[in-house]
């Protein structure tokens, strides 16, 4: 059953001072559509890939509880593709249309692109892109402010892009816990806590435990399918550190 956000204060930083188990938690997948509430109903957008992987690598979905993570992410844009059909990204959900270029990205303020969605990138841009590490917060669970029915992985990176990136694969390393997810009273106070999880999730990543992390070779796209506790399925695979 979902809670009610508790009442009071909450710590600036979450999480002991190094990783410690579950953490670090290794996940990949393509980025799918979602309900599209992020960047409409709450000017945060949030990223979905599909959760099948979290059943590989030793652990069944269930041991990866519900709530509000962090760690840092990277974008392999060169899986977007470049004939995108209303059918060619996959979903969360069971409306296929692709949803209209989102105009309400609080954090994704965005500026005019630079380059046109339609056109290719050249492979100098596509390997820049590639390896850029991103702090990035995350809630895994029911979303109940909204009762969904399906369990989804919402992946807000804390940059500001210049387009959707439907179709790349977002590689993930999870290293901290911040909260349980809760209902709100309100949308305006499930965003306020959203704005404190970044800023949690800012905070608890300085720390240079979990600063070291961005050099690992799972966000070069390394790991995919091989080596104990690394799997694939349906395109995703997670992987769990002893
Ligand atoms: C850091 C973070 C914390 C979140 N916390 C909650 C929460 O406590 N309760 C909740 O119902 N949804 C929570 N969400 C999920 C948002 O409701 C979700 O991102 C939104 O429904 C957008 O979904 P969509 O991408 O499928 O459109 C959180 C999302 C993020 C990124
Ligand atoms: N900073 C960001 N973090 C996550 N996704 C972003 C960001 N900026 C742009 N996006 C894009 O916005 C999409 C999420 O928007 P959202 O409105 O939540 O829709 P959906 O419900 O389809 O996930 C992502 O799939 C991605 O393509």
């Amino acid at each position: 059953m979902s809670r009610g956000r508790p009442d009071g204060p909450r710590d600036p930083i979450a999480g002991p001072a190094t990783p410690t188990h579950p953490f670090p938690l290794k996940l990949r997948g393509p980025v799918i559509k979602g309900f599209g509430r992020g960047s409409k109903d709450l000017g945060i957008p949030t990223a979905n890939i599909p959760l099948s992987g979290l059943s590989i690598g030793g652990h069944d979905e269930s041991s990866v509880k519900n709530g509000i993570y962090y760690g840092w992410a990277t974008l392999d844009h060169s899986t977007i593709s470049t004939h995108i059909t209303p059918n060619s990204v996959p979903s969360a959900t069971d409306d296929t249309a692709i949803p209209e270029r989102s105009r309400n990205h609080a954090v994704a303020d965005l500026e005019p692109a630079s380059v046109p969605p339609s056109r290719p990138l050249t492979p100098s841009q596509l390997q820049k892109k590639a390896a850029r590490v991103y702090p990035t917060v995350l809630s895994i669970g029911y979303n109940p402010y909204y009762k969904n029915t399906n369990r989804s992985i919402e992946i807000h990176i804390l940059h500001t892009f210049p387009e959707d990136f439907y179709g790349a694969t977002l590689s993930l390393i999870i290293l901290g816990f911040i909260r349980e997810e809760y209902d709100y009273v309100s949308k305006e106070a499930l965003v306020e806590d959203i704005r404190e999880d970044i800023r949690i999730a800012q905070r608890s990543l300085e720390r240079e435990a979990y600063e070291s992390w961005r050099g690992d070779a799972w966000l070069s796209g390394e790991g995919e399918g091989e080596g104990k506790g690394v799997g694939q399925r349906d395109g995703v695979g997670i992987s769990q550190m002893e």
